[in-house]
């Protein structure tokens, strides 16, 4: 079966999505587009041919529409996510589920009602084989339990609207995800430290800065984030646990010895970084659907993400170790983070 699908928000990743999704992506098919900038999505539409349709709202009752991909600016998801639930529609949601914690909830709850999975959230982080073998090894007991994690996202600049608290809000939410995930364990609280900043950012940015978390189980992780390092996207992360460790990959790339040198290339941004993930995440998502069973990242690690976001900005601007209050899970979303 084809899974037609509508797409809201035809920018960077927008296009990106309907390029994997119209030629990597099996069963998929892009049948109708939308974006605030009309005749983006008219070029779009037309490059795939689908129809450009008015609005959002548009898309997501379109009869020739089975599935949603949201990739529109992060506060107007939580509206386009609701209006897929309503209309008893599967939605692919870029990260941010919601950029408040409340309307993250009332996506948790209208789902509920809904009585079935219908959410995914677009954290490809768990998508990646790096990621996905650290987890297996941390499962499978090869470093004893965990104990510590280090973590550093670093990109190489940031623009002008980019502000202190998308250090967390638009950077560190992945490793917020990533970090639930791996462990299998709740951030229970967050702390933000200041170091001196580099000249090499906006005036108004604290950059770099360094998140503390710390899990229901006690683990500790200390997550750099700096979002002007100059060199590359470089994402790392190491495991710590009580007999060995455990650190994620750098991409596979060749090594290079020449004029008295060790070379190799650090990718530049996301969307080579985690090609090969997202290209991943929505074969499998569009799988899951042809299947009646989601198994992506879904309303819940969207709103914990929001929740543990929220507790992380809030320490950036206190300096206080801020305590992580999220809702009890409800059973629909099964035991585990
Ligand atoms: N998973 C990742 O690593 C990753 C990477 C990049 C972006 N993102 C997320 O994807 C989302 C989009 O990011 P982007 O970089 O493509 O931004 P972008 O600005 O390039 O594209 C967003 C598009 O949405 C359109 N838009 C805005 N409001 C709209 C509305 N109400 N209805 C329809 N269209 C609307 C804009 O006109 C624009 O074309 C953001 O939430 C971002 O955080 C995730
Ligand atoms: O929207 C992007 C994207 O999520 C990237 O993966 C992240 O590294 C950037 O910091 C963020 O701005």
């Amino acid at each position: 079966m084809t899974v037609h699908i509508g797409v809201i928000g035809t920018g960077m990743i927008g296009q990106d999505h309907i390029r994997r999704l119209t030629g990597v992506v099996t069963g998929a098919e892009v049948t109708a587009v939308t974006d605030v900038d009309a005749r983006r999505a008219k070029e779009v539409a037309a490059g795939v041919g689908a129809r450009a349709l008015p609005t959002g709202q548009d898309v997501i009752v379109d009869a020739l529409v089975d599935a949603v991909v949201v990739t529109s600016w992060g506060p107007t998801h939580a509206e386009y996510v609701l209006a897929a639930i309503e209309a008893g529609k599967y939605v692919f949601c870029e990260k941010p589920l919601a950029t408040t914690a409340e309307d993250a909830l009332r996506i948790v709850e209208a789902e509920e009602a809904a009585g079935r999975r219908l959410v995914q959230v677009g954290f490809m982080r768990r998508y990646d084989q790096g990621y996905r073998a650290m987890k297996r090894v941390i499962g499978e007991g090869g470093i004893g339990s965990p104990l510590l994690m280090h973590c550093a996202h670093r990109n190489p600049a940031a623009p002008e609207s980019y502000h202190s608290e998308m250090a967390t809000q638009d950077t560190a939410i992945h490793e917020i995800d990533t970090i639930r995930w791996l462990l299998d364990d709740e951030i229970v609280s967050a702390q933000v430290l200041r170091p001196r900043s580099t000249s090499k950012r906006f005036e108004h940015l604290q950059d770099p800065q360094i998140m503390l978390f710390e899990t229901a189980s006690g683990v500790r992780i200390d997550l750099e984030v700096f979002v002007n390092c100059q060199y590359g996207y470089d994402i790392q992360c190491e495991t710590v646990g009580e007999t060995g460790t455990v650190r994620l990959p750098d991409p596979a790339d060749v090594w290079l010895r020449t004029a008295g040198q060790l070379r190799t290339e650090v990718a530049q941004g996301w969307k080579e970084r985690f090609a090969a993930a997202f290209d991943r995440e929505l074969a499998e998502w569009v799988a899951s659907i042809q299947d009646g069973r989601l198994a992506g990242p879904g309303s819940w690690d969207g709103y914990a993400a929001a929740v543990i976001s929220d507790a992380t900005v809030d320490a950036l601007h206190s300096g206080r170790v801020v305590p992580v209050r999220l809702k009890d899970r409800p059973a629909f979303y099964g035991g585990r983070p």
